[in-house]
């Protein structure tokens, strides 16, 4: 479908890259050709996903950065050293995210800033960081922003994350348009489900529901890394400078035909939510 250097000379930031989806999109990019700057918090884990595609793709060049996308002045400091040591980048994939299934009753401030403070925040500070380096030094830029089909149908029991998001949204319109006459885009991909452990852990403790969730699915299947790697280099690719201001749903038609998840934990007991919060914490706590 691509060319095999389509992204030679091209640079891309991607957040939360160590993991899940970022490393999905991260390995489709240096497959072709693209340099990477990869970041999490994590120091090793994004360490360790460098270095995993740097042995796949030796001719790549592939940085990992520690990076908590709350704290700006850090995201200030990273951005600007990557322009210092490595001239900058074209592209910023905004990936990182935060999130966990909760009673919105039963949220503490703090449940609630992790998530808002990650999604809405940190995607900002990334996002005007980078691009007032691209308006400063006339560069041409381009943003893809992962969001989720819950910017369409909002989602009971995630509401910190489903209204992080629709934010994240309306940035990528708003900028799309602000940003544009200095040849910056701004496009977005809403997935439906796409198994990963960080997701899983925190949305689908207990259960998985993978067969329900097949089943009503119109494709009768969930997503797929490859389908979002593949949508992802499309939308970044300088080919298509035409495309701005677009949130692409990448679900198979989910919501069309379902709308919002979850509806299954409207079933869920007090002593049901209860075990599934200890077996959240249990699990992020053994991924730190
Ligand atoms: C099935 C269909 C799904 C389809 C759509 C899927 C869409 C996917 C969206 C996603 O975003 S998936 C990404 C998931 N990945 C992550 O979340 C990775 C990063 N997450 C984390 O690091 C943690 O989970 C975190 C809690 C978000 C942040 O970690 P941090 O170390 O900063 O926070 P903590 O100090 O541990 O906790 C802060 C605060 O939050 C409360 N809390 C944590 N977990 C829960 C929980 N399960 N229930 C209720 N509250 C929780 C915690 O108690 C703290 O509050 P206080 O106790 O201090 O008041
Ligand atoms: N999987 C799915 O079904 C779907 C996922 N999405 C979206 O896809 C994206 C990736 O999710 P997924 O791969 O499933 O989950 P992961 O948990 O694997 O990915 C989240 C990534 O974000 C990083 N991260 C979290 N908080 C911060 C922070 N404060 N600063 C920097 N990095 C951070 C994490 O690394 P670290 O912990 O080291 O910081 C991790 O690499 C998210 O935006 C999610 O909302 C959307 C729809 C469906």
């Amino acid at each position: 479908m691509f060319s095999p250097q389509l992204f030679k000379n091209q640079s891309v930031l991607i957040t939360g890259g160590g993991t899940g989806l970022g490393f999905g999109m991260a390995d489709r990019l240096a497959s072709l050709g693209a340099t990477l700057h990869l970041c999490g918090r994590r120091q090793e884990v994004i360490e360790q996903a460098a270095h995993s595609l740097k042995e796949k793709y030796p001719d790549t060049d592939i940085f990992a950065h520690s990076l908590d996308i709350r704290d700006a002045d850090m995201v200030e400091a990273l951005v600007q050293k990557i322009w210092d040591e490595h001239g900058g980048v074209d592209a910023l994939i905004n990936n990182a995210a935060g999130n966990f299934i909760c009673p919105t009753e039963d949220l503490t401030i703090n449940g609630f800033k992790a998530i808002t403070e990650t999604v809405l925040n940190g995607t900002f500070y990334v996002t005007q960081a980078v691009g007032k380096r691209w308006i400063e030094s006339k560069r041409p830029g381009s943003v893809l922003s992962i969001v989720v089909t819950w910017v369409w149908t909002g989602s009971p029991f995630v509401v910190p994350s489903a209204m992080s998001k629709s934010a994240v949204d309306t940035m990528t319109k708003s900028l799309a348009i602000e940003w544009g006459r200095h040849g910056i885009r701004f496009n977005a991909i809403a997935p439906g489900v796409i198994p990963t452990e960080g997701a899983s852990a925190r949305l689908r403790p207990v259960d998985d529901n993978t067969e329900n969730l097949v089943k009503q699915n119109p494709m009768q299947r969930l997503g797929q890394m490859n389908d979002l790697a593949q949508l992802a280099a499309f939308l970044l690719c300088p080919q298509n400078s035409w495309i701005n201001g677009q949130t692409i749903a990448l679900d198979g038609g989910d919501w069309l035909a379902n709308g919002a998840y979850f509806k299954q934990y409207f079933e869920w007991s007090k002593e049901d939510w209860e075990k599934a919060r200890e077996v959240i914490k249990a699990k992020t706590k053994g991924a730190k």
